[in-house]
């Protein structure tokens, strides 16, 4: 077991953003010059803030570039000729940017450069920068600064795109790759537009945009499917809200006071349930809050607890799990309760299947801007996607030492597996070659799981077991690995999963497990595998094509569900010890009831 001492020595992460940091720095200092002297007057930052430009533009040719680059030297290994190869070189030459984008002309080249495909709301143009938005939409001194401060200084492709159309009302459905910025995408505009509701405008102008002369109502909701992500928006919004102060009119007096972003933990909800009515003035304001769906309805149920009435923002993180048939119903009840006729609607994922779409633009009003970003149906192409054929279940536990063996187990690692026992189970195995690890599962307490996202976030903890429960949306920086111990139920579900490395531009690598059992489990990750670009080779192709009852299984994931029944158990302790260990468990039995029995 000595390759396994390597793994359990304890953590050196290196953070990897010295240079991105030190830009920052720099960036920081010319902000502050800035702010400093015209805090509140955002017209005339746009001068100073030149800097965003040049490097936005450059990285966005060179990124297109490189991208490219690949799609051309994938389609010599394609075995495609040569007048497709020029064109792509033609295209190279011809991809320039400009800095602000001032037309459409220039709005299909910038969305060339990510493969965006924006829908529905033609009168909108993306952002070329941030500095666009300071021209564009008064853009706030302190949430830009917060913004520099924090490392972002230029826009990702969503938040090119979704910044501006929020920023004009439009009701948004938003697909773009994991790890690719979309909390901020979502947090930017709210932030903003939670500040210019609380600008001094007038009674009318405020009433025409729906707005009333009080703010300390609830403004905005974000829901999201898993606490832990809640958790992690909640921090992000903390971050970029700092310092912020809204002016709101209390008694007919105008005030001022910070922006208030709350999570709804159950410590909160139950001060909101003590405190009584929602109109109590002795109630902290809330601005914005982050919830799972059921504490919210808890909260709705409790008469006066909480007022959902003004809130004019809600947003959908993780949109199409929110939609689904798990959460719908719930989704459904929240959208009743928010009954401002001013309310804008936001859905973000990296996966928006046709189905759960239909359903979710039900609830969108008719001119909604749709963005995708990249291919629908991809995973992140900075991942390098592998699937391994183990035989049988022990063949994955072998599997996963010769990945430590062979030095492809390279911490940060994540592994993925479909149920509690199953994660527990591996837990154990791998304690027992005593690698650094530990395990998050639905029955592990808040507590519990905070403190091991903690450790593996600071690099204490290398390997982290887990189930769908950290699938989605949350965001390990620098994650190397991740291992699909257990084939995913669906394609969606695969892209979320390996979605946790690769993030924010970095290089990340999946393995997918699979064994006999899992054949046509295997087929739809096969094709996210070439939608995404991988290589896919022929022993892959060629397996065995589905029947029409088949697919209909993978579909309502009955054979997943009876697997988990017919998977055989994980563990590498031999039958003849393990029968030992029982015959002795029975013998100690026996004896206590004899005992008892005299
Ligand atoms: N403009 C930016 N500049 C630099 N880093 C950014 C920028 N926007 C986001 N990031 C960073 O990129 C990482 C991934 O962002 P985020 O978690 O929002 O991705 P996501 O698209 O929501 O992914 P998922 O689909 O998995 O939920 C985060 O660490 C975030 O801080």
């Amino acid at each position: 077991m000595d390759i396994f001492k390597v793994l359990t020595r304890g953590a050196n992460i290196k953070n990897t953003s010295n240079t991105s940091k030190k830009t920052t720095t720099q960036l920081q200092k010319q902000t502050d010059n800035v702010l400093t002297n015209a805090d509140s007057q955002n017209k005339d930052l746009s001068k100073d803030l030149d800097f965003f430009h040049n490097k936005k533009i450059v990285s966005k040719v060179e990124s297109s570039k490189r991208e490219q680059k690949k799609e051309h030297e994938n389609s010599f290994s394609n075995g495609k000729n040569t007048v497709e190869s020029d064109n792509v070189q033609g295209q190279e030459d011809t991809t320039e940017v400009p800095p602000t984008i001032l037309s459409k002309e220039d709005a299909v080249k910038l969305r060339k450069t990510y493969k965006g495909n924006v829908t529905g709301s033609d009168s909108t143009l993306p952002i070329g920068s941030f500095e666009d938005l300071i021209s564009r939409f008064q853009f706030n001194g302190k949430l830009l600064d917060n913004l520099i401060t924090n490392g972002f200084t230029e826009p990702t492709p969503i938040q090119c795109e979704a910044i501006p159309a929020t920023l004009l009302n439009k009701d948004i459905l938003a697909c773009a790759p994991t790890g690719s910025g979309k909390t901020l995408a979502f947090l930017i505009p709210l932030l903003q537009q939670v500040i210019d509701a609380s600008r001094t405008t007038t009674h009318n102008e405020k009433a025409d945009k729906g707005q009333k002369n009080v703010t300390n109502g609830l403004k905005a909701l974000i829901i999201s499917p898993t606490k832990d992500l809640a958790n992690q928006i909640y921090e992000e919004c903390i971050k970029l809200s700092s310092r912020i102060v809204l002016n709101h009119n209390s008694d007919n007096v105008e005030q001022q006071r910070h922006l208030q972003v709350s999570i709804l933990s159950k410590s909160l909800a139950s001060k909101l349930k003590q405190s009584g009515s929602s109109n109590n003035k002795n109630r902290k304001p809330i601005d914005i809050l982050i919830t799972t769906p059921l504490r919210l309805i808890d909260m709705i149920k409790e008469e006066n607890a909480l007022d959902l009435s003004e809130v004019k923002h809600l947003i959908f993180d993780e949109a199409d799990k929110l939609f689904d048939k798990t959460f719908l119903e719930q989704t459904d009840h929240i959208l009743a309760h928010c009954t401002s006729s001013f309310l804008q609607k936001s859905m973000f994922s990296a996966t928006i299947p046709s189905n759960v779409e239909e359903i979710a633009s039900t609830v969108m009003s008719s001119d909604m801007c749709r963005i995708i970003i990249g291919h629908k149906e991809a995973a992140n192409s900075n991942i390098e996607q592998k699937i391994i054929y183990c035989g049988n279940e022990e063949g994955k536990l072998i599997a996963i030492r010769q990945l430590v063996q062979e030095g492809e187990f390279k911490p940060p690692v994540i592994i993925f597996l479909e149920s509690i026992t199953r994660a527990k189970a591996l837990y154990h195995e791998l304690l027992y070659d005593k690698l650094n690890v530990d395990v998050i599962h639905a029955e592990r307490t808040q507590l519990q799981r905070n403190k091991i996202i903690e450790n593996f976030k600071n690099g204490s903890l290398w390997c982290l077991i887990c189930t769908d429960v950290l699938a989605r949306g949350v965001d390990f920086k620098g994650v190397n690995l991740v291992i699909n111990y257990d084939v995913p139920n669906t394609a969606q579900s695969y892209v979320h999963r390996i979605g946790r490395t690769g993030r924010n531009g970095r290089q990340g690598k999946s393995i997918t497990l699979y064994t006999k059992q899992d054949a046509l489990a295997i087929k739809p990750i096969v094709n996210v595998m070439k939608q995404s670009g991988c290589a896919v080779s022929e022993w892959m192709e060629k397996m065995d094509k589905l029947t029409k009852r088949e697919k209909q299984l993978i579909k309502s994931h009955k054979n997943k569900q009876n697997q988990d029944i017919k998977r055989k158990q994980i563990s590498t302790v031999p039958r003849v010890i393990k029968k030992k260990k029982r015959q002795r468990v029975d013998m100690i039995e026996a004896s206590k009831k004899r005992k008892t029995m005299d």
